[in-house]
């Protein structure tokens, strides 16, 4: 084999035949199975949106009753899971917290069957089905209060804000809701994603598939960005800052959060329609000021970095939509996870179908042939 350039990120370099969405970066197309993004946020739910990420298919109405109907009747967590989320410092991040349950859930299915479909219906269905669950108790508990148990009367989205604000959301926002997740299910080879599929290809569990992929998410280059954003947005404070803020950056040469993407080079698709789920909030719940701030600072950075590619991803209007859902800052990357699990799993499932244990190489340029140094006379 020739000897290959070391690319850092790995930028260009394919990591995976996939099936499971395309990005073409230049014209902001996003598809899952070919569906354009547009057209999911429009027409589907998130469940039926994992189905046809996790699947392959679209489907019919009977499965996707029956695959609504065992999610949906495994949203409890077990007590000894709560029990020892209940024991994690109330100040430490949810993501931390999530990615600690995940992995404990596995304890309880550690008979590895990764050939029997059974198998990996049942992990799909729990992993799905639990992560908000896990994400609302640990919210509560930290505020010294008990969990909500799911609402079997609710669906997916409508059910985890019920389980976070102890009360029915309005229709409006599980709507919004469910939508952002269909946006956030899945995104090719990201770097959670491929975390996920270098764990998968150990052959280890699903569970740790998906706790691996949680610590990678949490990133402020990756997922974190979006509780990043929020906290940059109440920095600039106002619309008449954008601008001083935005030149201090870049002669600090620091990241503008929510800008920025390896793949595109266009505004992200999915900033947009989240920019106009954002609008219809207001529309209906109030106005925030912070939307403003980052409507001029999407202009100002267009200006000033546009000509590098450099527009608004995901993580950009997404925390306006989440404030005004009551949503806590903390818990903005939790909720992109709660999506993000259909894409891992899909992953997880096709990376297993002709599995080949991930393995690259590396270009060493450390010493050879040193000596070993004894202790007392180290400098
Ligand atoms: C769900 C998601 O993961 S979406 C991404 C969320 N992350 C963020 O929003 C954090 C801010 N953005 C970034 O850090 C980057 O754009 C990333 C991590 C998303 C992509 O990183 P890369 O593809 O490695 O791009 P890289 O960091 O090499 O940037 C390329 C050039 O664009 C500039 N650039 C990239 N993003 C930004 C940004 N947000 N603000 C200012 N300049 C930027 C870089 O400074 C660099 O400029 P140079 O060539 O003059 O040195
Ligand atoms: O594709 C990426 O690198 C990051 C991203 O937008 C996502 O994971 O949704």
């Amino acid at each position: 084999m020739s000897v290959c350039e070391f690319r850092p990120g790995l930028e260009g370099i394919p990591a995976a035949q996939s099936g499971i969405s395309f990005v073409n970066g230049q014209q902001g197309i996003l598809e899952y199975r070919g569906i354009r993004i547009e057209e999911l946020a429009e027409k589907s739910n998130f469940l039926e949106t994992a189905y046809l990420l996790i699947w392959g298919e679209l489907p019919t109405q009977q499965e996707l009753e029956e695959f609504e109907h065992e999610v949906r009747h495994h949203r409890r967590i077990k007590y000894r899971i709560r029990d020892m989320m209940k024991s994690f410092p109330e100040s430490g991040h949810p993501m931390d917290a999530l990615q600690a349950s995940a992995a404990a859930l596995g304890l309880f299915y550690s008979k590895r069957d990764l050939e029997n479909p059974v198998y990996v219906r049942d992990a799909v269905v729990r992993l799905l089905a639990t992560v908000p669950t896990m994400i609302a108790a640990f919210q509560l508990m930290r505020n010294g209060n008990d969990p909500v148990r799911p609402h079997d009367g609710l669906d997916y989205s409508a059910n985890f804000l019920y389980m976070l604000n102890e009360r029915e959301p309005d229709p409006l926002a599980a709507r919004i809701f469910d939508v952002c997740l269909i946006l956030h299910a899945e995104h090719t080879m990201n770097a959670s994603t491929f975390s996920a599929r270098v764990t998968a290809s150990t052959l280890t569990d699903p569970y740790a598939v998906v706790a691996s992929a949680v610590g990678t998410l949490g990133g402020p280059l990756h997922g974190g960005a979006n509780e990043e954003v929020i906290t940059m947005l109440e920095e600039i404070g106002s619309v008449e800052n954008v601008r001083p803020y935005l030149e201090d950056c870049m002669q600090r040469k620091a990241k503008i959060m929510g800008f920025g993407h390896r793949v595109y080079k266009v505004k992200d698709p999915r900033a947009t329609i989240l920019q106009k789920l954002a609008e219809q909030l207001f529309e209906k719940f109030g106005y925030d000021k912070y939307y403003d701030i980052a409507v001029e600072l999407e202009h100002a950075v267009a200006e000033k970095l546009g000509g590098k590619g450099i527009y608004p991803n995901v993580d950009f209007y997404s925390g306006l939509v989440y404030r005004k859902m009551g949503i806590p800052t903390d818990l903005f990357t939790p909720v992109f996870a709660i999506a993000r699990v259909a894409g891992w799993l899909a992953h997880w499932k096709e990376q297993l179908v002709q599995n080949r244990i991930y393995r690259p190489t590396q270009v060493y340029n450390g010493h050879h042939d040193v000596s070993y140094t004894p202790v007392h006379l180290r400098q």
